[in-house]
C-alpha cells in the first residue's frame, strides 16, 4: 500500500515510516491552507486535514496523511498543539497529539507574530530543530522528540483506520 505524507519534514517522515514499517512511504509538499503558524486547535486540525486530502488526491490507491503543529490558548496560557489526519479517499480519521505549555519566553515572541520554528531555531542555534527534536523536544528536555510525538498521533490514526468503526 502507498502512503503519501503531505510534508517533507524529516521528523514527520520518520514517524510515518516507523508506524507503517512494511509500506512504501512517499512525501509531497502539501499546502496546509492555514497560516504558517496556526493559532488554535481548529486551525491546526484544518491544516492536517487539508494536507491529508491533498496527498490523497495525488494517489490512485492508498492513504493520504497530514500532520500539523501549532499553538492554542487555554486560560491565558499558550500551548504547543499537534494534529494529524488520515484519509483513504472515503473516510477521514483525525487525532491530536501532545499539548504542553509554551514557556513565557517563547509565548511573547509568538504573540509578536513570529513562527515557533524560527524562534526555536534561534533559541537552540539549530536551523534544523523542526526536522528533529522540535519544540516538544526542547520543552521536555529531550524526553519526547517531535518524531516520537507524531508517531503516537499516527498510531491513533492507523488504529482508527484498521478498527473501521466509522
Ligand atoms: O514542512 P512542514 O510540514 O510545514 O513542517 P513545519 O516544521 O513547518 O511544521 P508545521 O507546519 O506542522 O508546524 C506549524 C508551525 O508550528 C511550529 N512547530 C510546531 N511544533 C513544532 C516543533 O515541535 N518544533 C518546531 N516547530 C514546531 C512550526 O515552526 C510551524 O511554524
Ligand atoms: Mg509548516
Amino acid at each position: 500500500m502507498h502512503i503519501l505524507l503531505g510534508s517533507n519534514n524529516k521528523a514527520k517522515k520518520d514517524a510515518v515510516s516507523r508506524c507503517f514499517l512494511n509500506e512504501t512511504v512517499l512525501t509531497i509538499d502539501a499546502p496546509s491552507g492555514v497560516s504558517p503558524q496556526p493559532f488554535s486547535d481548529e486551525e491546526t486540525l484544518n491544516g492536517a486535514i487539508n494536507r491529508a486530502k491533498y496527498a490523497r488526491n495525488n494517489l490512485e490507491h492508498g492513504l493520504g496523511i497530514g500532520l500539523e503543529g501549532g499553538v492554542m490558548e487555554l486560560e491565558g496560557q499558550l500551548f504547543l498543539t499537534n494534529w494529524g489526519a488520515l484519509t483513504d479517499g472515503q473516510q477521514l480519521y483525525v487525532a491530536s497529539g501532545a499539548r504542553v505549555p509554551l514557556p513565557r519566553l517563547f509565548a511573547s515572541e509568538l504573540k509578536e507574530g513570529k513562527e515557533l520554528g524560527d524562534v526555536m531555531a534561534h533559541f537552540t542555534k539549530d536551523k534544523e530543530i523542526r526536522q528533529n527534536a522540535g519544540a516538544i523536544g526542547v520543552f521536555t528536555n529531550g524526553l519526547i522528540t517531535r518524531d516520537k510525538m507524531f508517531e503516537h498521533v499516527l498510531y491513533q490514526l492507523k488504529g482508527q483506520y484498521l478498527a473501521k468503526l466509522n
